[in-house]
């Protein structure tokens, strides 16, 4: 069986390039009429900036919580982008010491947006700092070493927090109960994708019809990031073999050169990912359907159950290939058929294991 005949990049949710960055950024909404999708979180987002501006108060602390690529940090910046505010960025993983942490909340400015990025990962020294800080406005700088150390308080500007996390579930407690508002961002429907879709092609001046948009609608994994990434390969392709007759020279593309593009890259008709079918496989071949626990998952197709976990269950769960049962997951009759295999029968399963 072979499992590495995707490009992992194409449809990994995880940013992948400077390339990429520098796209996502000409492609990032900049104001919550023009974010699409995410209807519910966003009449919730609306509700709590209106009041704030209204009150003249910083808003509420938000948390945005859900997989990768979604628009975690495009709506992070439009939370500040909505008030005029200034935002500062950080990421969990750069905040390694209370120090760090206590160096960005001590030089905000009155009404700052500060944004921790993978929030789960910020050490646990600054985990408590932060407590403190979203709850008063104020830390505690311990000064000196050993029996002569003091903590001297210091008085902040009033802030507002915006976190973003793929793993809602590791954040502690006392962290997750000090967000006034958490959203879960889920994965987008076809028609939402298709307008993601839309603008950016115009941005790239790739002339594609509304079939051709459906198509990589429906192999994008529910994500933006994704479609984006879909896109651009679409549009090389449109580029080398079409005419160039599109308004731009871009070319045009319709939805034959939208299935060779994807064919020529795996994108399977449910957009599965490498990791995606490895997790499929193993459960369909090695524990014939299953139920299998998380852990042996991971160990047998290679990854942190971590990513497991965050990035490949929830797709697979929405797209009713695959379910959590307090045993483990069990693959379903759809994943079956999906894969062309069957169930083998009792004997076989066990010279299998
Ligand atoms: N609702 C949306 N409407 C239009 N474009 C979107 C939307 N959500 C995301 N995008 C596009 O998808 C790209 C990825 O979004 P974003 O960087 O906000 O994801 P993320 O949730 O922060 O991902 P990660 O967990 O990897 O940090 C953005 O460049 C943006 O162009
Ligand atoms: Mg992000």
């Amino acid at each position: 069986m072979n499992y590495d005949d995707t490009p992992a990049e194409l449809l990994a949710p995880e940013l992948e390039s400077d390339a990429e960055l520098a796209f996502e950024g000409a492609l990032r909404p900049a104001s919550l009429s023009e974010f699409v999708g995410q209807v519910k979180v966003r009449g919730q987002l609306q509700l709590l900036l209106t009041a704030a501006t209204m009150q003249g108060r910083t808003p509420d602390h938000i948390l945005f919580a859900g997989p990768p690529g979604l628009g975690k940090t495009t709506l992070a910046m439009i939370v500040a982008q909505e008030g005029n505010r200034p935002l500062r960025m950080a990421s969990g993983p750069a905040i390694q010491h209370a120090g760090d942490l206590a160096a960005v909340l001590s030089s905000l400015v009155p009404g700052e947006v500060l944004f921790i990025d993978e929030i789960h990962r910020m050490a646990r020294s600054a985990e408590e700092m932060l407590y403190l800080a979203m709850e008063d406005f104020r830390i505690d700088i311990m000064v000196g070493k050993g029996a002569g150390a003091t903590s001297v308080p210091l008085e902040l500007a009033p802030f507002t927090l915006v976190g973003a996390t793929t793993r809602a579930g590791l954040l502690p407690n006392p962290l997750r109960d000090r967000f006034g508002f958490t959203a879960r961002l889920e994965f987008y429907a076809d028609d939402e994708l298709e307008q993601v879709l839309t603008r950016a092609a115009s941005l790239l001046g790739l002339d594609i019809d509304r079939e051709a948009l459906a198509e990589i609608a429906g192999r994008c994994r529910g994500t933006p990031r994704i479609a984006n990434r879909l896109l651009r390969r679409v549009r090389d392709y449109a580029l080398v073999y079409s005419d160039r007759s599109g308004p731009s020279g871009a070319g045009t593309a319709d939805i034959h050169s939208v299935r060779a593009a994807l064919e020529l890259y795996d994108v399977d008709a449910l957009g599965l990912d490498r990791l995606d079918r490895a997790v499929m496989q193993i459960i369909l071949t090695r524990f014939n359907g299953g139920p299998v626990g998380l852990n042996t998952l991971a160990v047998s197709v290679g990854e942190e159950s971590e990513t497991i976990e965050a990035v490949v269950e929830p797709f697979l769960v929405r797209i009713g290939l695959l379910t959590r049962t307090p045993r483990g997951r069990v693959a379903t009759p759809d994943a079956w058929q999906h894969f062309g295999m069957h169930p083998a029968s009792a004997g076989t399963l066990l010279d299998d294991l």
